[in-house]
């Protein structure tokens, strides 16, 4: 039985109560750190809609289990309250909610093994198990992204711009016939070596990722919407994403093959010397019908020194063509091509989220790049 830390105080003949004990995860993803810190290790996190019992709090902080969560964004380069406070009533309500979905789950999956097994009586039961659990819980996570993905939109249609026009105009030949366009010496209004100044101003502000203690990957990370650039004077990079946040429009005017939409930020990475995140993809196909997040197309500008050198610098976005075995236009596919495409200062590429990649290490100097996620309506 839960404790509650209700405070009971008098307003006038009124009885008010209080109660800071309960939170709903109001952000993507919150760290759970080891002391409460930006600077302290991640120990876990939490998503989106869950629920957080805290057990005490100091400042911004509180504490639950597993250790300490902050309650509002701006700390960590985010707009707004990470953990909103609910009442216990609301808390105890969830708990049941979420009980009962757990159970609705738990039957969908049994009846789901039992057709499978019933079609193909071959299959050793615990292995039918698993793999329909892990499609299950696939596209539930799914369900939730595209959720999210639809709140958002809306504002594609209002951000027409004439530079995200130009520059789809230059990129569609190649992103059609092959996944990947690459762009050198576009214009986005400031000259690429402001971008990488801002970029270098902002790096203090960058996060560890949580696949870092996956080991998957190393570059530090922020999220920015255009409100946070101009708070922060970086307008070279603001007006970059501008322009990424003109491309689904313009995309879409064009008749693009689905209905792209907006996320609310861009992600502003910095690679060290020495840093890579190991081959992925930024989405999967989990059935014909099911990919596991909202992203379609991946929006990159680099901020790299102006003086790069794609020999003595690396750090290259490498692509693995002939992997995307579970791209249905076949006519994409290539058998095992490896294209390297370098971080010059400026260079802008787009490319279908679902072909794999990895970035290289660089050797010499940090990595910075502006990626923005174009999310498709599915
Ligand atoms: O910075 C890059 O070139 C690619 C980064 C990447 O693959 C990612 O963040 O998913
Ligand atoms: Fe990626």
């Amino acid at each position: 039985m839960a404790m509650t830390m209700m405070t009971t105080t008098t307003n006038g003949n009124r009885l008010v109560a209080s109660c800071d004990r309960y939170y709903r995860v109001a952000h993507r993803v919150v760290f759970v750190r080891a002391a409460p810190s930006l600077d302290a290790a991640k120990v876990g996190q939490r998503t989106q809609g869950e629920t957080v019992e805290a057990s005490r709090t100091l400042g911004e902080w509180v504490e639950t289990r597993g250790g300490w969560m902050l309650t509002e964004g701006r700390a960590a380069g985010v707009d707004g309250a990470l953990l909103v406070p609910i009442s216990q009533r609301e808390h105890e309500e969830r708990l049941v909610r979420d009980e009962a979905e757990r159970e609705h789950a738990r039957r969908a999956i049994d009846a789901l093994v039992e057709s499978t097994l019933a079609a193909r009586p071959d299959l050793d039961p615990n292995l039918a198990r698993r793999e329909v659990v892990r499609r299950y819980v696939a596209a539930e996570i799914a369900k939730a992204h595209h959720a999210v993905a639809r709140q958002m939109r809306g504002d594609e249609a209002t951000e027409r711009s004439d530079r995200a026009d130009r520059l789809v105009e230059r990129c569609l030949p190649d992103l059609e016939a092959r996944g990947l366009a690459v762009v050198d010496g576009f214009d986005f209004g400031y000259p690429a070596s402001a971008a990488r100044a801002e970029a270098q101003g902002l790096a203090g502000r960058l996060e560890e990722t949580i696949q870092k203690i996956a080991g998957t990957r190393d570059d530090r990370v922020a999220w920015f919407s255009r409100d946070n650039f101009f708070a922060a004077d970086a307008n070279a990079l603001a007006a970059v994403l501008d322009v990424q946040r003109g491309l689904a429009a313009a995309l879409n005017a064009r008749g693009w093959r689905e209905t792209l939409t907006n996320p609310p930020a861009a992600m502003l990475s910095c690679y060290p010397p020495g840093g890579r995140y190991r081959k992925h993809r930024d989405n999967t196909r989990v059935d014909a019908k099911t990919t596991s997040n909202a992203r379609a197309l991946t929006a990159i500008f680099y901020a790299t020194d102006h003086d790069w050198d794609d020999h003595f610098d690396g750090g290259h976005l490498r692509f693995y063509f002939g992997d995307d075995d579970d791209d249905d236009d076949k006519s994409r596919r290539r058998q095992n091509v490896v294209v390297d495409v370098a971080p010059r200062p400026g260079r802008f590429v787009l490319f279908d989220a679902f072909h794999f990649h990895e970035v290289l290490p660089p050797i010499r100097r940090n990595r910075f790049a502006l990626t923005f996620w174009i999310f498709a309506d599915r």
